[in-house]
């Protein structure tokens, strides 16, 4: 049996996830399993208090659909779980409601298929499967601190958990299907694999969002990298693989911070004035979190990771920077000839370097993403930007002036090689950076109006040609009356 027709015969049987005839090396186009450029994740010890280790054993299905959070009016895929489980027997998502249609990639835990509800098949999920009897208990633990901080999301940029279903000794998560990849994948699709600044300041904007939630709530995520960041069909972020997070205590605050204004008033004498205002941030940052494991990409490891001495929130930061840096540049700024020199490259840093060719143009935007790199990799995790404060100091910087971060669910993703977004008809997409419309939608304002103004009559035309011959239409109408 071909690798496809075992999918689909899977597909047809309900129960029987037996995925031996499955192979990871395959090389159907179909599916994304991890390309051999993607970087795999490292653990080396697990000493820190994880979350909690509950029993693994159940061998019969225990149904369990998240009814909260996660419960969004707008979100089409909950009203398909829901319609699902109203004609469920006892009212629970079963593997029976699923049809698994292929699959799309596999990792170290488990292989993520997509599928969708037998009996209402106008929404995509993505399913993940673990089989808890092929894996070490280290990597079982990974599977349970996945699972619990799943059910504990409920974030825009961060999956949504639909039902956790415990079969035999099968895991199955259900959770949002991204049709986009990841965006190492989209990333090796560009020019010298480089996004635009303007790319890259959406991407990063929305990666620091996920992150800043994943912080309030006391989550170190641990394992940043392009390959973790999906991309969902509206072109929009989604962070995945939460098997490497730790939780620790947090206690958030509400911090008055004066904020200058400059030119929000004009002095007769002295030209623009500059105002002082009060404003109140809210910082809610584990800056207690500590552990000693050794998890992470190599290339993305902090240098308190490295030398092992033990970490906390500032990897996250750390690691934001190095992913600026390579979806900027297309390579990791201490990449070595070997994992090993990487990692001394990492431990001896004095600091990041940029080569820049000679001649080379430097577009709008850069000088200003370099900064905010050079503030995030910083050796000493107490001068880091971000580790004291968190996302709060880090949306400030200039390289995201602009943007209004409460909106940025609704701005249009930037135009990316490969990038197929799916256009949402009831939301009014606005510019990623500016927040404005763009040139392509003003121009089509302007078409439109233009077209209905001259329906309601020639002299009110917005052409300046167009205007004057309306004017002349309109002088030799009345004088022929
Ligand atoms: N929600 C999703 N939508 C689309 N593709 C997905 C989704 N989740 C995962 N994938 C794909 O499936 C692959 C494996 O998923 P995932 O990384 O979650 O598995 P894993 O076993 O936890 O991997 P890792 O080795 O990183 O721990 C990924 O490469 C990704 O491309």
């Amino acid at each position: 049996m071909d690798q496809l027709e075992s999918i689909y015969y899977l597909a047809d049987s309900d129960l029987d996830l037996s995925f031996t005839s499955v192979t990871t090396t395959t090389t159907d186009r179909t599916v994304s399993a991890r390309s051999s450029l993607a970087r795999s994740s490292l653990t080396l010890s697990f000493n820190e208090s994880r979350l909690s280790t509950a029993s693994t054993t159940p061998s019969t299905a225990v149904p369990n659909v998240h009814h909260r959070p996660h419960r969004r009016h707008d979100n089409p895929n909950w009203a398909a779980v829901k319609a699902a489980t109203t004609l469920s027997s006892d009212g629970a998502l079963h593997l029976r409601h699923l049809k698994l249609l292929r699959l799309v990639g596999s990792g170290n835990l488990g292989r993520v298929f997509l599928c969708r509800l037998r009996d209402y098949d106008h929404a995509n999920f993505a399913l993940k499967v673990v089989d808890r009897d092929s894996l070490t208990s280290k990597k079982l633990s990974h599977v349970q601190t996945e699972a619990q901080i799943l059910s504990s999301l409920d974030h825009p940029f961060l999956p949504t958990l639909y039902a956790h279903l415990e079969v035999s000794h099968y895991t199955c998560v259900l959770m949002d299907y991204c049709p986009n990849g990841d965006l190492h994948a989209l990333l090796r699709k560009q020019p010298s694999s480089r996004l635009s600044v303007q790319a890259v300041r959406f991407f990063a904007a929305e990666v620091l969002l996920a992150l800043e939630y994943l912080h309030a709530q006391g989550i170190v995520y641990r394992d940043l990298k392009p390959e973790n960041i999906l991309i969902r069909d509206d072109g929009h972020i989604m962070l995945s693989d939460f098997d490497l997070c730790f939780r620790s205590d947090i206690s958030p605050k509400l911090e008055n911070r004066t904020r200058i204004k400059v030119g929000t008033t004009r002095h007769a004498c002295f030209g623009d004035r500059q105002r002082e205002e009060q404003v109140t941030e809210f910082v809610a940052e584990p800056t207690t979190a500590f552990s000693r494991s050794c998890v992470g990409t190599h290339e993305y490891l902090a240098p308190e990771l490295v030398s092992g001495n033990g970490h906390g929130n500032g990897v996250d930061w750390w690691a934001f920077g190095v992913l600026i840096y390579e979806l900027l540049h297309g390579t990791t700024p201490f990449k070595g000839g070997s994992k090993e020199s990487t990692l001394r490259n990492i431990a001896s840093t004095k600091g990041v370097r940029f080569h820049v060719a000679e001649g080379e143009r430097v577009e709008p935007g850069m000088a200003d993403a370099r900064d905010l790199i050079e503030k995030l990799l910083v050796k000493d995790p107490r001068r880091r930007l971000g580790c004291a404060r968190g996302a709060t100091d880090i949306k400030r910087h200039p390289f995201f002036n602009g943007i209004k971060w409460p909106l940025i669910r609704t701005y249009r993703p930037p135009e990316v090689r490969g990038l197929a977004v799916k256009r949402s008809k009831s939301k009014a997409h606005v510019s990623h950076v500016t927040g404005v419309s763009s040139p392509r939608r003003r121009r089509c304002f302007w078409k439109k109006l233009s077209h209905l103004m001259r329906i309601k009559g020639s002299k009110y035309s917005l052409n300046s040609n167009y205007n004057y011959y309306s004017y002349v239409n309109y002088k030799r109408n009345r004088d022929c009356h």
